[in-house]
């Protein structure tokens, strides 16, 4: 049984596929905050944007099968004129919960690429075609391989000289949005100027919230 908070088409907003029409598939339950405002100063990650409990949001549900969860997901990439292959993005929550092989295979026999955005305290199952891993402050890191390291920054206990040699083709850094918890814009000057001292790091923007979209 998979538990879905919601699905939707959108375009990625992060990291470096940022811009790609994608399918986002939002797994219900995180192994790092139990999603409940009362709990955020005590989770493990204290910082997140999302809303991530529960099966209620738009094509949100309840799937008994990785079919009959494909078919939902298959159903919203649009009849589009052109090649692109499509995507699907598997986040949450923490996708690594939920996510296996059966799901993998069965969005593969529909023609997608698999995507996935992780906090990197699961092992991914094989055959991801794009794994992000973004460390969470002290969270024991397990995947320490991937195509995109994605930290946002700053966190105090996770210095972006921590994960340099971990084996990713790309590293971000993307600016702590405080707005969902009160405060300000300064990350992002702080992280452009990490960036412009640091070259190995790139700026990741969440142009979605730039764009007013999912
Ligand atoms: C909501 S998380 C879900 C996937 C997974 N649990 C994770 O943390 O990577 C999706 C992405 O949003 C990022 N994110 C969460 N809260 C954020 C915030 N306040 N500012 C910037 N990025 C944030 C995460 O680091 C992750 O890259
Ligand atoms: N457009 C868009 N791009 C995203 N990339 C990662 C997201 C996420 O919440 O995992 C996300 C999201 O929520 N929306
Ligand atoms: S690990 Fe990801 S889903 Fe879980 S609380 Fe942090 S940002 Fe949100
Ligand atoms: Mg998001």
């Amino acid at each position: 049984m998979y538990s879905v908070k919601e699905a939707f088409y959108s375009l990625q907003g992060e990291g470096g596929q940022a811009g790609r029409a994608s399918v986002f598939c939002r797994f219900a339950g995180c192994n790092l905050w139990s999603g409940r405002e009362v709990d955020r100063a005590s989770a493990a990650c204290r910082f997140c944007d999302t809303d991530i409990r529960g099966t209620d949001g738009q094509h949100g549900g309840r799937f008994a099968s990785a079919a009959a969860l494909a078919e939902h997901l298959t159903m919203l990439w649009p009849d589009a004129p052109g090649t692109a292959t499509p995507q699907v993005i598997f986040t949450g929550g923490e996708p690594l919960l939920q996510l296996d092989g059966a799901l993998i295979e069965a969005m593969h026999d529909r023609g997608f690429d698999v995507a996935v955005e992780t906090n990197g305290t699961l092992p991914a199952p094989p055959g991801i075609d794009w794994l992000c891993v973004s460390p969470k402050g002290t969270a024991p890191l397990v995947q320490t391989s991937g195509d995109e390291l994605k930290l946002v920054y700053p966190q105090d206990d996770a210095p972006p000289s921590r994960f340099v040699d971990l084996d990713f083709r790309h590293f971000f850094l993307q600016p702590m949005d405080t707005a969902p918890l009160g405060g300000g814009d300064a990350a992002l000057a702080d992280t452009v100027t990490y960036c412009l001292g640091h070259p190995q790091w790139r700026l990741s923007l969440q142009t979605h919230k730039i764009a007013g979209i999912d």
